[in-house]
Formats: structure tokens, sequence, C-alpha cells
């Protein structure tokens, strides 16, 4: 068998996540060579990710690399990757779960909580909505860039705290001294997961990829994935979805938010494992129902 070339971007995480299913291949006894590539998302640092219009600015270049044959196989933080993948590529495995949390990186007092001056960064809209909904008066100035370029940004200002994924800090060795988990907030869609795509017309990676999928991974992913592309229309939005497998059912919590955090429509819900195809549909029908099309529609329109 040739040696698999593994599409990833060039930033430091990237970098993590596309080495760990390389060791996973080789443990398997493939041949790897990894291939960086730069996307438009990390080129581009002074607009807001909300801007770029369409979710998948980090994962084009990927999927491109893919179609223009310059790799076999791309890997991706599975929670940047659009729920309906490009004409011609499939997701075809995950890495098991890391850290799935949202947490507060802050500088050592966290009585500005109580305050209404707080200033809290972050670039996400889900992170800004639910920080919004708990905690009204405070600021969330804008932060984007690669993690380094994040903690650095929040050492050099006068903010608070800044939000970040627990996965991404811990699996660079970045996690700091000072950090609470946000227990109360729902994470993104698929946080934590590593996601290796191929094109659909490549049996053989496909049939290797099988090889190091973990399977309960693929289930959580595909239900908070469902629950997002049924909810979302296409736009990015301030949608979260958490999903876990308990025994024998798999339990769905799930979340979508105003920007101003004042409006908000939260389920949770519980089916034995053999309906958790219909799982994130049903429950993204009944938050639809529920005020999350009204919600929606007003981001769109704003
Ligand atoms: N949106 C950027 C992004 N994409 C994946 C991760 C971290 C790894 C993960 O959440 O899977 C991050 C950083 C962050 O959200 O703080």
């Amino acid at each position: 068998m040739k040696t698999l070339r593994i599409g990833t971007r060039d930033s430091a995480l990237a970098v993590w996540q596309a080495a760990t299913v390389a060791r996973a291949l080789e443990a398997k006894g493939y041949k790897t060579e990894l291939v960086e590539v730069k996307s438009a998302g990390d080129l581009d640092l002074s607009t807001p990710l909300s801007q770029f219009g369409s979710t998948g600015v980090f994962t084009k270049i990927l999927d491109e690399a893919l179609y223009q044959d310059k790799a076999d196989i791309a890997v991706h933080s599975l929670k940047d990757y659009p729920t309906q993948a490009p004409e011609g590529i499939v997701m075809a495995a995950v890495l098991e779960r890391g850290p799935v949390e949202d947490i507060l990186v802050h500088k050592g007092n966290l009585d500005f909580l109580d305050h209404a001056a707080g200033k809290v960064a972050t670039g996400s809209i889900r992170r800004i909505a639910q920080w919004k909904a708990r905690y009204p008066e405070h600021d969330n100035p804008g932060l984007r860039g690669n993690v380094q370029t994040r903690l650095q940004k929040l050492a050099d200002n006068d903010w608070h705290g800044a939000i970040f994924a627990k996965a991404g800090l811990e699996r660079l060795n970045l996690l700091p001294e000072h950090y609470e988990i946000l227990d109360w907030m729902i994470p993104a869609p698929a946080q934590g997961i590593v996601g290796i795509t191929c094109l659909e017309s490549k049996g053989e990676f496909q049939e290797i990829l099988h090889e190091i999928n973990h399977a309960n991974t693929a289930l959580r992913a595909k239900v908070e994935r469902d629950f997002l592309r049924t909810v979302e229309g296409g736009c990015s939005a301030p949608v979260g979805a958490y999903a876990e497998i308990e025994e024998n059912q798999i339990r769905l919590q799930a979340g979508v938010f105003s920007l101003d955090g004042k409006e908000k429509v939260r389920l949770e819900n519980a089916v034995p494992l053999s309906a958790a195809s219909e799982l994130g549909i049903s429950m993204a029908q009944e938050a639809l129902k529920r005020g999350a099309a009204a919600i929606l529609e007003k981001i769109k329109h704003d």
C-alpha cells in the first residue's frame, strides 16, 4: 500500500490533530505523510468569523486538496465542518472524543463575574449568546485567531477572561493555571471531535478510515449534527448540542439562543439507542416550534 497523504491546516492544533490521526493509522500498519495547507479563515484575522457568510471557511481548502488529489484524506475539527459535506466528499471516520467543555480562562480573580463591567472575550456567537443570557451586563469583545494568538490577546488586553474549547488548550498543553469549566454552557455540536474526510469515490480510503473510526463518538456527533442541520438552514447560528450515551440510551441536550441572550429554547430528551437516528431531527423540529424558528429568522434579518 502506498503512503497515505493526510491533508491538514498548518495551525498547531490542526497539526496535532492530523498527527494523532497519523499515529492511529500507523498503529494499523499504514504509512502516512502530512500535507499542510493554509486556509482563508486563518489568513484574514481582521474579519469577524460570523461575517464570512457561510460555514466552512476553515475547511474548504482541505476539500480542494481532496478534489485536486493533493491529499488522500483530510483532518478537521468536526465542529468547524459543514453539516452537509460538499458534493463528492464523505466524513469517513471520527476519533474518540476529547474534552467537550467550554472553559473560561481568567486572570486569577473571578470577582468580575458579579460586576456589570465584566469583559469576557470570544468570537463565537454561540458563546456570546449564552454568556449574555447569564451575565447580561457584561461586554463580550471579539476575539479571533488560533489558540496561541487568543491566549496572547487575553494577556495583552484589560479583559477579565476569554472563552475557549478545553480540547484545543489541552491538546496543545496550553491549559493555563486559571480556568473554570463552564458546565452550564452547551457546547458546539461535535466540539472536541476530530473528523476525517475523503472522496466518496475512494472506497479503499473509506475502508481504511473505518478501521480507526470510534463508533460511540460517531453516534454522538451524528445526533448533535442532525440537530444543528435541522435548525440552521445553512447559516452559522448560535446553537449548542451535546449528546451522551448512558447504558442503552442516548441523551441530547440542545439549545438555540438569541444573540442578546434574551431569548432561548433549551431542550433535553433521552431515547433508547435504537431510536438515535431520529433524536436530533425530532428535537430540532420541536425546538423550531417552540420559538427557535423565530430566533433564527431574526438573526438572518439583522
Ligand atoms: N472554532 C475554532 C476551533 N475549532 C476547534 C477548536 C478546538 C477543538 C474542538 O473544539 O474540537 C477550536 C478552538 C475553540 O473553539 O476554542
